[in-house]
C-alpha cells in the first residue's frame, strides 16, 4: 500500500471522477466513499485499479457482525487495498469482518488492509458527549476504539491527526493511523472539526493523511497535491 496522501475522490459520477484524475498522470491512492460507490458500484473499483491506483474503499459497515462479515467477503474480491468498518459496531463485528475479508480473499491475492472508524473528524468532544453520552474525553473514546479494534486483530483506526500519537503509544507503530480532516494553514475546515495540516499530521504520528476537498475544490487540484505531497514528505 502506498503511504502518499490519500486523495478522497468524493464525486457523484465515475466520469467526474476520471475527469479529475485525468491530469495527475501519475499512480494515485484514492479513496472511494459512499456518494462514488453508491452510484457506480464495484465497476469503478475495478476501473480505478486497472489504472494504477491503490484504492481505499470507504464504506464504513456498521452492522450485525454475520451481516457484516458476509458483505466482507464480497468486497474482498473487488480488489480494493483497504476497507473500513465503524468500531461502534463492536468487538465481535469487527471480528467477523476480518474473518469475512480473509474468506472472500482468493488464493495468491493479498487480503486487503481493514481499519475501524473511531469518533469521526466531523465529532467534537462536546457533541461526543451530548449526543452519544459518552462521558469522558474525546482523545479517550478514539484511544479505547483503537484498542478494541486492535484486539479484533484489525490493521489500524481512522481517527483525527490529535490522536494519532497516543494511539501509536497503545497500540504500536505498526497499526495503522489514517487521518482525514486534513486542511491547509488557514484552509476552510468546511464539516470538519479535528483538523490538522500534512505537515503536523507527520509529526504529531499520522501512518497516512486522507485529503478530499483540499485538493478536489481547489483552482489547481494537481498543484494543491503536490504542495500536501511536498509537505507530508518534508516531515517524514
Ligand atoms: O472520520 C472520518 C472518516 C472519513 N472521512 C472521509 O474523509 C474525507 C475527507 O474529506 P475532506 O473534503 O478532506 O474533508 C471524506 O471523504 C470523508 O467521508 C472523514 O472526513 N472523517
Amino acid at each position: 500500500m502506498k503511504n502518499s496522501p490519500i486523495i478522497a475522490l468524493d464525486f457523484a459520477s465515475a466520469k467526474d471522477a476520471y475527469q479529475f484524475l485525468t491530469p495527475f498522470e501519475q499512480s494515485l491512492f484514492v479513496k472511494v466513499g459512499m456518494e462514488l460507490y453508491l452510484q457506480e458500484g464495484p465497476s469503478i473499483v475495478y476501473k480505478l485499479k486497472e489504472m494504477g491506483h491503490d484504492v481505499f474503499l470507504d464504506l464504513k459497515l456498521h452492522d450485525i457482525p454475520n451481516t457484516v462479515g458476509q458483505a466482507m467477503k464480497g468486497l474482498a474480491r473487488l480488489g480494493a487495498d483497504l476497507v473500513n468498518v465503524h468500531a461502534a459496531g463492536g468487538v465481535a463485528m469487527m471480528i467477523a469482518a476480518r474473518e469475512g475479508l480473509e474468506a472472500g480473499t482468493t488464493a495468491g491475492n493479498k487480503r486487503p488492509s481493514i481499519i475501524a472508524v473511531t469518533q469521526l473528524t466531523s465529532t467534537s468532544e462536546q457533541q461526543m458527549q451530548q449526543e452519544q453520552l459518552i462521558q469522558t474525553t474525546i482523545d479517550d473514546s478514539v484511544v479505547h476504539y483503537a484498542k478494541l479494534a486492535k484486539s479484533a486483530n484489525l490493521d489500524g483506526v481512522v481517527c483525527s491527526v490529535l490522536e494519532a500519537k497516543k494511539i501509536a503509544e497503545a497500540c504500536g507503530n505498526e497499526f495503522l493511523r489514517v487521518t482525514p480532516g486534513i486542511r491547509l494553514a488557514k484552509g476552510n475546515a468546511h464539516d470538519q472539526v479535528r483538523v490538522a495540516t500534512p505537515a503536523n499530521a507527520r509529526i504529531l504520528g499520522s501512518s497516512h493523511i486522507v485529503v478530499g476537498r483540499a485538493i478536489t475544490k481547489a483552482t489547481n487540484p494537481v498543484e494543491a497535491y503536490k504542495t500536501i505531497l511536498n509537505m507530508w514528505e518534508e516531515h517524514a
